[in-house]
């Protein structure tokens, strides 16, 4: 689907890690994929890198700093009217208060929670992804 009229659109996004947990946001009605669950996080801009992009687009949706830890696995993603390209990092909260500007809500969800999510699709290999290395990543799980 992607060709010179329509390139893929690089899209970065911040899996936040905090106590054994991950932090997802439920877009909005206002936005595409309205009521879907992602990791917050936006298209990259001209001149940008990743990870600029990234710590902007935290700042701007959820008013907080973050801290880029790693990178996972890219996911070309082609919806009915364009291809993505959803770039991953995972992330610790580093400062700042928890602000939402666009999403309706935000939640930190256990490895066991994540499974029954109404997830963005491109979303889903990041979260197959986060599953299988998920204790070297968020850490061990509660028993
Ligand atoms: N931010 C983000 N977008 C995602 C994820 N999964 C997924 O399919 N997308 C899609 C939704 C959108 O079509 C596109 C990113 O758009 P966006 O609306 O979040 O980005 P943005 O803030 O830069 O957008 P805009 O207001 O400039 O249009 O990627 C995800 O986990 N995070």
């Amino acid at each position: 689907m992607s060709n010179s009229k329509n390139p893929i659109i690089p899209v970065t996004c911040a899996i936040i890690i905090q106590g054994g947990k991950v932090l997802l946001a439920k877009r909005s009605a206002l936005m595409d994929l309205a009521g879907k669950w992602e990791f917050p996080g936006g298209k990259i801009e001209e001149g940008e890198s990743g990870e600029e992009c990234l710590l902007r687009e935290i700042k701007e949706e959820l008013g907080i700093q973050v801290e880029l830890l790693a990178p996972l696995s890219p996911v070309n993603f082609s919806y009915p009217t364009k291809v993505i390209q959803l770039i991953p990092f995972t992330a610790r909260w580093a400062s700042g208060e928890l602000r939402l500007a666009e999403h309706d809500q935000v939640e930190w969800y256990d490895q066991n929670q994540l499974n029954s999510l109404d997830l963005a699709p491109a979303d889903i290999p990041i979260v197959h992804e986060l599953q299988e290395k998920w204790v070297k990543l968020v850490g061990p799980n509660e028993s």
